[in-house]
């Protein structure tokens, strides 16, 4: 997919929409930023000049071109129709509220093709909520980015049920060609896949902390030194496989009924609330502070880990 003068639209100019127009760019297409506050879309222009000016300066900036000619791709709109000239692809990403996202995209689809593929950013609203006042839903889907969606890649490609074969294809060659890593769900689910597994993880790590079986800051270590340590490189099924020299069945065999126990005890979703959220947010000002000299060390641990991965995948039959 060559993205050589076409363009696309990103509607509201935040701390999603300006990623998604610094990730556009970044792959050659020309980006139209819009928002409905006046002024904002150009705001979010400056503030990605900056940004991308630190991350060439760091060799970080993303794509082939220079940071001034991706900027040369931007342009900030205050008129809608005018942010939609000649888009094949519309990014929205205006605030997480249904009627807002439904308002705009009624608005959207007065103004441009049938062809035009329109794509939401939300993180939890269904499809076939979201596009319900559309009339023609099969070109529609959500790109759901995972924050900060510059550095974190993936994608959630979450299809309405009446998306077609090929806008989910063409979606997924988009993301993949601007160095995206995208998803396919088959159907819409509440929470999609990324927030489903995320809020089981966030519902248990506050119940332990809330029944004060650990504390805030050793919660946070069992992720970022535990499961993250692995999960930054292999996921579940891939953690599951390497597990289990003898196999799946193996592995089943010895957690299956462990498994059962926890999560048959694992209770109610919690309040998210309440005493133990004054506790979290006093503990965590405590320790973000403290933080940044981890990040120093995380490089070394990485190759680190990584090379006890390829020991273990080497070990598999
Ligand atoms: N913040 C996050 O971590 C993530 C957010 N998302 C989703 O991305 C979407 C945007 O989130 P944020 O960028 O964080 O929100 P934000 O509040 O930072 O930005 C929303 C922008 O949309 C503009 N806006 C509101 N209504 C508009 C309209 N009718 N037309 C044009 N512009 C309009 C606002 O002026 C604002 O600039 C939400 O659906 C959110 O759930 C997805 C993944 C991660
Ligand atoms: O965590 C993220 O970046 C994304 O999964 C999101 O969609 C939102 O931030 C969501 O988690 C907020 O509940």
């Amino acid at each position: 997919m060559s993205s050589s003068g076409k363009s696309i639209t990103v509607i509201g100019s935040g701390l999603i929409g300006r990623s998604w127009a610094m990730v556009f760019s970044s792959g050659g297409y020309r980006v139209r930023i819009y928002d409905n506050q006046p002024g904002l879309a150009a705001k979010a222009i400056a503030e990605i000049r900056k940004q991308m000016g630190e991350l060439e300066e760091a060799s970080m900036l993303r794509g082939e071109l220079s940071s001034s000619d991706q900027l040369a791709l931007l342009s900030s709109h205050d008129d809608l129709q005018q942010a939609l000239e000649g888009a094949f692809f519309v990014q929205e990403s205006v605030f997480e509220d249904l009627a807002a996202k439904q308002s705009v995209f009624e608005s959207v689809e007065r103004l441009v093709g049938s062809e035009v593929i329109l794509s939401s950013s939300t993180s939890c609203l269904l499809p076939s909520n979201i596009f319900s006042a559309v009339q023609t839903p099969n070109r529609c889907i959500i790109s759901h980015p995972v924050n900060p969606p510059y550095y974190v890649r993936l994608v959630e490609l979450v299809p309405h049920p009446h998306t077609l074969g090929t806008v989910m294809d063409a979606t997924h060659a988009l993301m993949t060609q601007v160095g995206q890593c995208p998803v396919r769900l088959n159907k819409e689910i509440e929470g999609f896949a990324l927030n489903r597994v995320q809020y089981a993880i966030i519902a248990e790590s506050w119940r332990l902390v809330e029944e004060g079986v650990i504390s805030v800051r050793d919660i946070d270590l069992v992720m970022s030194e535990g499961l993250g340590m692995r999960y930054a490189f292999i996921g579940p099924m891939e953690t599951m496989h390497l597990n289990a020299p003898a196999g799946l069945e193996d592995y089943l065999q010895r957690y299956r009924a462990g498994m059962r126990k926890v999560l048959g005890s694992t209770g109610p979703v919690p309040q998210f609330s309440g005493e133990a959220a004054e506790r979290i947010t006093k503990e965590m000002c405590e320790l973000i502070p403290g933080q940044q000299e981890h990040l120093s060390a995380r490089r070394e641990r990485r190759d680190q880990l990584l090379m006890g991965l390829a020991r273990l995948k080497k070990e598999q039959p």
